[in-house]
């Protein structure tokens, strides 16, 4: 017998599209399954302005192909010179949906990130004030701290004070990766928010080193031990609210992965909603699918749900490209280590 799941359409509530000619070549992956993507400014240089999230936003509309449809909701990259009556005007004309937060040095192109958290304190409150909510890459980036406890230790001595600091501000803690971060949105029931991505649903730091490196499992947050990703598991197919996707699909070209200091990500956008009815299938939950990819990110931001829907049919297994081809070179698909039989139909 065929099964089928018909579910709104979904969102990604954190997506990298790049620019230039990888944009090109990834923005279709996303567009073919997604109807709205909140759109990561890490670029070089950072989008910081609003008139720069237009001038990306532009250049995302004008790389669509034609029938294709996508709405890309804009974000701004905080920097500690961040302009709080620019951020506002961007929000109130309807261009913004978030900011975002890097501690410098934490991750891809977060450089021009936040150093000290005090320079930031005029812009957080204003954030607060007009309800924009703040994506969070939580990690500490201090030499010293072990890389598997970074988002650990960023939320005791990082995001907890920021929080208790600016009462009222919308969080939203980016790619998850541990029990300590599903613990810490469970227990507080105003403001907070996470996106888990689907390759932390279904790697662990073993996929990564066991057996030879691979980078191609390589991203930041790094993935971590097992009961994290177990945590993590049970966050995203348990029904709550606040838990929703935020792929993550971060392109860099084989080059920049395969070589002796690999950049960080994974790319995701083509097969993630197949590998993501597979672990829901897995935990007993498809009828929670809907929820995570489709109905919890749009309550969140304040968004009505798409109004048109995918469907995933059960079937053979389904056979996506081992990679896509971008003016940039090669980027592999993530592969997910196990065989995938739902295809989806828009
Ligand atoms: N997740 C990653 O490993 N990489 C992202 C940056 C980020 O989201 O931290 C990227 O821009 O490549
Ligand atoms: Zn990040
Ligand atoms: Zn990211």
């Amino acid at each position: 017998m065929t099964q089928t799941l018909t579910i709104a359409r979904p969102d990604d509530w954190h997506l990298h599209l790049r620019d230039g000619a990888m944009l090109r070549a990834v923005l279709p992956e996303s567009a073919r399954h997604f109807a709205r993507a909140i759109i990561m400014p890490n670029l070089m240089p950072p989008v910081v302005t609003g008139a720069e999230a237009a001038d990306y936003r532009a250049r995302i509309l004008s790389a669509l192909p034609d029938g294709m449809t996508f709405d890309p909701l804009m974000t701004l990259y905080l920097t500690e010179d961040t302009d709080p009556e620019d951020m506002a005007a961007a929000h109130a004309s309807g261009l913004i949906k978030a900011v975002k937060l890097y501690p410098a040095g934490a991750t891809t192109n977060s450089a021009s990130g936040v150093r000290d958290f005090e320079k930031v304190r005029a812009v957080l409150e204003k954030m607060a004030e007009i309800g924009l909510p703040l994506c969070v890459h939580g990690e500490v980036t201090d030499s010293e701290i072990d890389i598997f406890d970074r988002e650990a230790v960023f939320i005791d001595r990082v995001l907890d004070p920021i929080r208790r600091a600016t009462p009222g501000l919308r969080v939203v803690m980016e790619h998850i990766t541990t029990r300590d971060g599903v613990e810490y949105v469970k227990s507080h029931d105003r403001d907070l928010g996470a996106t888990i991505t689907t390759h932390h649903l279904v790697i662990n730091r073993n996929h990564i080193l066991v057996g030879g490196i691979k980078p191609h499992y390589y991203c930041l947050p790094v993935a971590k031990r097992e009961e994290h990703r177990l945590a993590l598991r049970a966050a995203a197919t348990g029904g709550d609210a606040r838990f929703f996707l935020g792929t993550d699909s971060a392109p860099h070209t084989d080059a920049n992965k395969e070589t002796a200091c690999g950049c960080a990500g994974c790319f995701t956008a083509t097969n993630t909603l197949s590998i993501l009815a597979q672990v829901f299938e897995d935990e007993g939950a498809l009828d929670r699918l809907e929820g995570f990819t489709s109905r919890h990110g749009p309550a969140f931001y304040g968004l009505p749900v798409n109004d048109t829907t995918v469907t995933l049919t059960r079937g053979d297994a389904v056979r996506y490209p081992r990679k896509i081809i971008t003016g940039e070179g090669e980027v592999t698909v993530f592969d997910p280590g196990f065989p995938l039989y739902w295809s989806v139909e828009t």
